[in-house]
């Protein structure tokens, strides 16, 4: 199958985008795909109807079909944990049973997002507040997939906030915690603590620092502390009221997790039915996924066209560039998704993976990025697919001239790395530049843009809670499909356990002193260094 996409490859690789739009005029519309609200224009890569067939003929021999159903009716695909991968029915309205070792989940997932409106509610109305008053601002502590996502979807929600100030606190630095806490009052202030396993160092080191910080100011724990965690009894230890803490299943893996209890802070910010609005775009996407066939199928096309730019044309990185600036979070929360699941080296049967795995994924919102890293983009030696997201209109109808320039810098700058500029151009600048025989031709070189760099574009009517939902469970499944297409379980993440446990043996090294003879040669030295500079308390 690879091999056959190779020689395709192979076999065009001399081939212009643009000669592709000269060839077949219909190129634009039946390389636009709609699904839900989304529209995915795929027509400016090389993909083309011979690569289609070779790239979706990989979900068939992969049994992407089967793994897709296996997934949504709860099997225990996440094979290394033993876990099933149920993220879908968080966001499920219909009253269908999900059924994880014989017992349905639905219950349980209804109930959950009940308890969590009327919470929500309670403390935007100001009927649940702290010592001073209505709580005014909340404090969300949690990290990696208890943080990402609600960041993400709070601040591409702004429009639709109406409730307390969100604010949320993830690294372990003090700088985080201390610069969050600074200018809040710590009687009307709700600490959210996430955490799937609540056990994360990070997470519970700045639970504790919240808690003293609110003792100390005179607010009052026991009323203005909330919890979502998988591990109720040591949300419970904690000393977090039960009516306060939200659980959820292992079947919730962290980075999918934003759809129930851990996206609390963005239903105490937009309200609940913006955030069930964000779940109905979640499920829209669900059933696209699940219904079309693989050649309109918004996902799975996004993971196609991925592979074919990984896999064959073997480009490592791919830019996520959103002409959205409250999507500005959105490239780091697809880089856990994408290099957290799909960053793996063996496959799920514990054979060695053939071919590189994850991307590499980076990205700005435009037009920021155009004014620093876009250079390389349309000049630099490496190619990098980029992906370009846009909506129609903005939420500032008054300033819908700002939304037009966006859009213009958008299309422009996917056009500028498709059409690239030839010798005889680039010199006439030059020339326009009033540069004249050798130096002309000098000037003229670095005037000429490669082109023929491949991009996708999504474009949608406008950032509304329903469209992220489709943004994001589209995302989901794009990372899911790529995985069951190499073979491996996107679903564990030991490839963070390594670390983690050395810094556990580390930290008494910084805090008590000791030998570092043991050590490496270099951590042993950095030790010394950081030792002499003050890091070390002893
Ligand atoms: O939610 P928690 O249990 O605190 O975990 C937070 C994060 O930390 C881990 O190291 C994993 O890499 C992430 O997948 C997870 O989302």
């Amino acid at each position: 199958m690879w091999e056959d996409l190779k020689v395709l490859h192979r076999q065009n690789r001399d081939r212009h985008l643009i000669d592709l739009f000269a060839q077949d005029p219909d190129r634009a519309e039946t390389y636009s795909i709609d699904g839900a609200d989304l529209r995915l224009d795929l027509s400016k890569t090389q993909i083309d109807a011979p690569v289609l067939a070779a790239l979706t003929a990989l979900c068939d021999v992969s049994g992407l079909a089967a793994r897709r159903a296996a997934m949504f009716s709860g099997e225990k695909i996440n094979e290394t944990e033993g876990r099933a991968v149920l993220h879908t029915a968080l966001r499920r309205s219909d009253d269908s049973r999900v059924l994880v070792d014989g017992a349905d989940v639905m219950p349980a997932v209804r109930e959950t997002l009940d308890r969590m409106a009327a919470f929500a509610e309670a403390v935007r109305s100001g009927r649940l507040g702290g010592v001073g008053g209505s709580i005014t601002d909340v404090v969300s502590i949690g990290i990696g997939g208890s943080d990402l996502g609600p960041v993400m979807a709070t601040l591409a929600l702004a429009p639709y906030s109406d409730g307390p100030r969100l604010h949320y606190v993830s690294n372990v630095d003090s700088a985080h915690i201390a610069d969050t806490l600074k200018s809040l009052d710590p009687t009307r202030t709700l600490i959210n603590v996430a955490s799937k396993t609540f056990t994360t160092v990070e997470t519970m080191t700045n639970a504790r620092t919240a808690r003293d910080w609110m003792v100390a100011g005179g607010g009052d724990p026991a009323r203005q502390f909330s919890a979502i965690s998988t591990a109720l009894d040591l949300a419970a230890e904690f000393g977090i009221p039960a009516d306060h803490v939200f659980g959820f299943s292992d079947w919730v893996g962290g980075r999918f997790s934003l759809w129930g209890p851990i996206g609390l802070p963005v239903m105490l910010a937009v309200g609940a039915g913006n955030f069930r609005a964000m779940l109905a775009g979640g499920e829209a996407m669900d059933r696209h996924f699940q219904t079309a066939p693989w050649a309109r199928n918004l996902p799975v096309l996004l993971a196609l066209v991925g592979l074919w730019h990984s896999h064959v044309c073997g480009y490592p990185s791919r830019a996520v560039l959103p002409y959205e600036q409250r999507l500005a979070r959105l490239p780091a929360y697809l880089q856990q998704l994408e290099m957290e699941s799909n960053g793996k080296s063996v496959a799920m049967d514990g054979s060695d993976v053939d071919g590189p795995t994850g991307a590499i994924v980076w990205g700005e919102p435009g037009t920021n990025g155009q004014h620093a890293f876009f250079q390389l983009l349309h000049q630099g030696t490496a190619v990098v697919p980029c992906e370009f997201i846009v909506g129609a209109r903005g939420h500032e109808a008054d300033l819908a001239d700002h939304h037009r320039l966006l859009v213009a810098n958008c299309l422009a700058q996917s056009q500028a790395l498709m059409t690239g500029r030839g010798l005889e151009e680039a010199r006439a600048k030059a020339a326009a530049a009033g540069f004249t025989g050798a130096e002309l031709e000098r000037q003229a070189r670095h005037r000429v843009f490669p082109g023929n760099r491949p991009s996708v574009t999504l474009v949608y009517p406008q950032l509304t809670p329903a469209v992220l939902g489709q943004i994001v469970a589209l995302y989901e499944h794009r990372v899911f499909a790529e995985g069951v297409i190499l073979g491996i379980n996107s679903f564990d993440q030991f490839g963070v356990e390594l670390g983690k446990e050395i810094a556990t043996s580390l930290g008494p090294l910084l805090a008590e002193g000791g030998s570092t003879a043991a050590l490496d040669g270099s951590t042993a030295a950095l030790i010394g260094y950081l030792r002499e500079h003050g890091c070390c308390v002893v």
